[in-house]
Formats: structure tokens, C-alpha cells, sequence
């Protein structure tokens, strides 16, 4: 069975009220590819906010969350309230929660599993820096990040997408080149094949993000390992109904 395309946007911390209810309105006016499966991920305060306006075809994330259900734990929120305001998704282990706020491998697993226990559903994220790659360190350090994903997703992986994105490629409007994605999603997904298994390394479903716009989105979305998108920028413009519908 194919695997069904799946664009997420990651706003990141953009958006008030006033351009969430812009955005929305953009997506029910669509039209969205019926055959594409959308997931916004929006800043905390604002999950219960877009849960009540979003259509039943757009589910709604979270940008992260902590690795526990409840306690004294100042400024984070758990799975169990994402899910109790009727979000879906959290976004984890974003090269921006990993560079900006110091998260390691070992945390983003334990993070990932908390979450996969609790019935969310994952977008877990990995990538290299420019630095990695110009030093031939890319598949290093992606089947490094994968790997330490393993245990935390155990036999979940119906749960989880993964989302390839380069660092270098994040906010800075150098898409990696159609070429550049697949090659890393292929050897990803023969790493999945040779360390867990056929049946998942065919199923699983891996976004590529890095300044994808609906510019780029057509040609890296026809290729045959690229399953979706995770778009920042383009994500909060009237485009990102065009990147939904890249395969359309
Ligand atoms: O980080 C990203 C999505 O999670 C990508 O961001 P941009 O699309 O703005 O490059």
C-alpha cells in the first residue's frame, strides 16, 4: 500500500490571533488534496484556540512537550494536556529545540516515548548541520538520531513520521535540491529496513523540510522516498495550501 502524503506546518513561535484566524480561513477555503493528510503545529497558548476553529480534515500539534505527565515542572506542558485540549501530534526533537534549547538524543527518545504512551502521535525530526555535511558526517548523524529513536518507538512506528530536515536548509532559503533529499531519505530508509524492519521501512512516511515553498514543493514531492513536508516559513502564507497539494 502507497504512503499517504503528509504536510506539516511548524509555526513556530509566529502568529496571533488575528493571523491564525487568516490562516484557517485560507484552509477551509483551500481546496486541500483529499489524498494528503495536514497537521499544523502551533505555539502552546494557541492549541485549544486552533483546535476550535480548524476543520476536521487539519489536525493540530504541538511544537513540544515534556517527557512526563504531570509535576513540578515550571513553563512545559505533557502529552496528557495536549491531548485533553484535543491535539493529535507533538513535534519532537526540532534541530531548534536541539541547538537553541541543548535537547540531546537521549532526551528527544525519552520525550518521544512519554508521548507515544500517552496516544499522541509523533513528528519526530532529525538532520545535519552544514558543518556535518560538508564533513561527509551526514548519514552519521542521521542514522545516529534515528537509532537513538528505536526503543522509544518500539513497535509504534504506525504513530511516528519523520521529518528530514538539514539544518542548513532551515530558514534560510536553500532548499536542498530534490537530488539532496532523496538520497538521504533512500539510505533512511534502507537504515530502517537493515535495523528494524522491511514492512516498516516501507510503510514509514519521511517529510523532508528546509525552505520548501510552493515553489520547490512539486519536484521534491515527486520524489519516490520524500512522503511530506515539514514547512516553517511557508507554512504561516496562502502558498502553504499549494505545498499540501504538491502531488496533487
Ligand atoms: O524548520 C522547519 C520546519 O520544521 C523548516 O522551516 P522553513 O520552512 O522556514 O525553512
Amino acid at each position: 500500500m502507497g504512503r499517504k502524503f503528509v504536510v506539516g506546518g511548524n509555526w513556530k513561535m509566529n502568529g496571533d490571533k488575528n493571523q491564525i484566524n487568516e490562516i484557517i480561513n485560507n484552509l477551509k477555503k483551500g481546496p486541500l488534496d483529499p489524498n494528503a493528510e495536514v497537521i499544523i503545529g502551533v505555539p502552546a497558548i494557541y492549541l485549544a484556540y486552533v483546535k476550535s476553529i480548524a476543520p476536521d480534515n487539519i489536525s493540530v500539534a504541538a511544537q513540544n512537550c515534556w517527557k512526563v505527565a504531570k509535576g513540578a515542572f515550571t513553563g512545559e506542558i505533557s502529552p496528557a494536556m495536549i491531548k485533553d485540549v484535543g491535539a493529535t501530534w507533538v513535534i519532537l526533537g526540532h534541530s531548534e529545540r536541539r541547538t537553541i534549547f541543548g535537547e540531546k538524543d537521549d532526551l528527544v527518545a525519552e520525550k518521544v516515548a512519554h508521548a507515544l504512551e500517552c496516544g499522541l502521535k509523533v513528528i519526530a525530526c532529525i538532520g545535519e548541520t552544514l558543518e556535518e555535511r560538508e564533513a561527509g558526517k551526514t548519514e552519521e548523524v542521521v542514522f545516529r538520531q534515528t537509532k537513538a529513536l528505536l526503543p522509544a518507538i518500539g513497535n509504534n512506528w504506525d504513530k511516528v513520521v519523520l521529518a528530514y530536515e538539514p539544518v542548513w536548509a532551515i530558514g534560510t532559503g536553500k532548499t536542498a535540491t530534490p537530488a539532496q533529499a532523496q538520497d538521504v531519505h533512500a539510505s533512511l530508509r534502507d537504515w530502517i529496513l537493515k535495523n528494524v524492519s522491511s514492512d516498516i521501512a516501507q510503510a514509514v512516511r519521511i517529510q523532508y523540510g528546509g525552505s520548501v515553498t510552493g515553489a520547490t514543493c512539486k519536484e521534491l514531492g515527486a520524489c519516490p522516498d520524500i512522503d511530506g513536508f515539514l514547512v516553517g516559513g511557508a507554512s504561516l502564507k496562502p502558498e502553504f495550501v499549494d505545498i499540501v497539494n504538491a502531488t496533487a
